[in-house]
């Protein structure tokens, strides 16, 4: 009996595999970097070529390390979500670079069109948005020579990660996404569950490019025998924020994970409902399994540890990303400065792609320590913005914030997360919670597990940061901060 579930995790800046026990212990782990281009001001791109074959690279080290292939079970894959890939069915080609959820080239184009955000919000819980793919989609079939009539002929094929890499693992055989990943394209109706012809003909999207949309634990075919020694089963497929929402066990509506990366994601599970936000806020999949859809409320923040690794990298006030927590331990706060990290823009709630970062209320007494506090502290306020959007569109508010990411070692930054939103912020004993819900999905498509229900168990707290600041010092903090976004927000 197979004992083992191999996990694939394509994130942005790098693609790992992880060989998971069933009882969700970690058996091996490999990964690599990739390489980030930015061929025009605003653009962002992946070789996709790239990222198959570095997969296939993290996973032969994972079972070489975990003992081989005959223990797997199935294979699950969680990846970078949004991100456009578009080859050639004959091939398996890409057409070109995969258009990264990153990239802005096709802002103008989404800015043009803003007359029609609200029915294509209604049909797909976001945002007319260069961040998803629809837009990406539109731009390759009108600037690579040729792609919009071979697309029509059905000789190209469109996918987000998962779709490029179970084409690749499948040796071409399979063409499929899962509704969380369908769910980010535009393209997707999330009350029908299923493509939407209006949607597609509106960004001028043929039928014929896209993938069949499965449930998020369900059959996605076998890996070649070719690549691993026999034939793995795929059988779980999620986006990487909503593997997280499985590997962090919120299950509950109401309950909330929010992963400090690069950038910052936080998902609140809706349950059954789609609830519609108010405050630009996303409506989005949490998993879809048995055709029965969860639902789910999303704030994306743009710039969490990519503004600690400006510090280090760019302005170079601190040697290292841990170093952060010594500079801010050793103050008692900032004395007023804040600072505002829009380098790229501002992402939910505020959705202001022209504002630039700022620092504010700096005096004489003003050192590095204050401004890498400010930068630290600016993660914890962007959240407070999130939940208090939720909290704006009638969300109860969680008994407890479960965290993950990078970031999450930072233990002062863990505490003024807990004091700044007035809740406990818990921290899981299994820090990969994303590969751990690929590996999850694969399990229960496998037959392994018998509900998401029966694996939360698995799920273990290493430490809680309780709330221990005083009110009043809480809110004049808070809103020391929105002061602060007011004066960089563009409108
Ligand atoms: N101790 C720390 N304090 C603050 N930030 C940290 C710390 N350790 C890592 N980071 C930040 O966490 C990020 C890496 O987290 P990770 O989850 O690996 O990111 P991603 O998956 O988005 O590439 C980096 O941006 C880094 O600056
Ligand atoms: O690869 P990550 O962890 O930076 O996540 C990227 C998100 O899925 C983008 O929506």
């Amino acid at each position: 009996m197979p004992q083992a579930l191999l996990a694939i995790d394509q994130g942005t800046t790098s693609t790992r595999a992880m060989l998971f026990g069933l009882d969700g212990a970690v058996l091996a782990r490999a990964q690599v970097e990739l390489p980030q281009a930015y061929p025009e001001e605003g653009w962002v791109e992946h070789d996709a070529m790239r990222i198959w074959a570095d997969t296939l690279d993290v996973c032969r080290a994972a079972l070489e390390q975990g003992g081989g292939s005959d223990d797997v079970a199935a294979l699950g894959l969680t990846n970078q979500r949004e991100t456009t890939v578009i080859w050639e069915r004959a091939t398996g080609r890409p057409i070109h670079p995969a258009l990264v959820w990153q990239d802005r080239r096709t802002a103008d184009w989404c800015q043009a069109r803003l007359a029609h955000e609200a029915w294509i919000g209604e049909k797909t819980g976001l945002l007319l948005d260069p961040y998803f793919s629809a837009s990406k989609i539109a731009w390759l079939l009108d600037h690579v020579p040729g792609a919009r009539a071979r697309a029509e002929a059905g000789e190209l094929a469109f996918g987000t990660i998962d779709t490029w890499l179970i084409w690749n693992l499948s040796g071409g055989k399979v063409h499929a996404t899962d509704a969380t990943n369908a769910s980010r394209t535009l393209l997707y109706n999330l009350a029908r569950g299923d493509w939407d012809e209006e949607l597609l003909a509106f960004f001028g999207v043929p039928r014929a490019l896209l993938p069949e949309v499965k449930d998020c634990a369900a059959d996605f075919g076998v890996t070649d025998p070719a690549l691993f020694g026999r034939a793995i089963p795929i059988r779980g497929v999620a986006g990487d924020q909503q593997a997280a929402v499985i590997g962090q066990a919120c299950l509950a509506p109401g309950m909330v994970k929010a992963t400090y990366g690069t950038g910052c994601f936080m998902v609140m599970n809706t349950g059954s409902e789609i609830l519609r936000s108010r405050h630009r806020l996303l409506s989005t999949l949490a998993y879809r399994l048995e055709g029965r859809s969860t639902y789910a409320l999303e704030g994306s923040i743009f710039m969490a540890g990519a503004a600690v690794q400006w510090l280090r990298d760019a302005v170079k006030l601190i040697g290292s990303a841990a170093e952060s927590e010594i500079w801010a331990r050793g103050l008692d706060g900032t004395r007023g400065v804040y600072l505002v990290p829009a380098f790229t823009g501002l992402g939910a709630p505020y959705w202001d792609p022209q504002a630039r970062g700022a620092i504010l209320g700096l005096t004489r007494d003003s050192g590095i320590g204050e401004i890498v506090r400010a930068t630290l502290e600016s993660v914890c306020y962007q959240t407070r913005d999130l939940l208090e959007a939720m909290r704006g569109d009638g969300a109860r508010l969680p008994a407890a914030l479960r965290v993950d990411g990078g970031m999450v070692a930072n233990d002062w930054l863990m505490q003024f997360l807990a004091d700044l939103l007035d809740t406990p912020v818990e921290r899981p004993v299994v820090a990969e919670t994303t590969a751990r819900g690929a590996a999850i999905l694969a399990g229960l498509g496998a037959g392994c597990y018998g509900s998401l229900e029966e694996v939360s168990a698995h799920w273990a707290r290493e430490r809680r940061f309780e709330p221990a600041m005083p009110a009043e010092r809480r809110e004049r903090l808070y809103a020391g901060w929105l002061d602060a976004v007011g004066r960089v927000r563009s409108h």
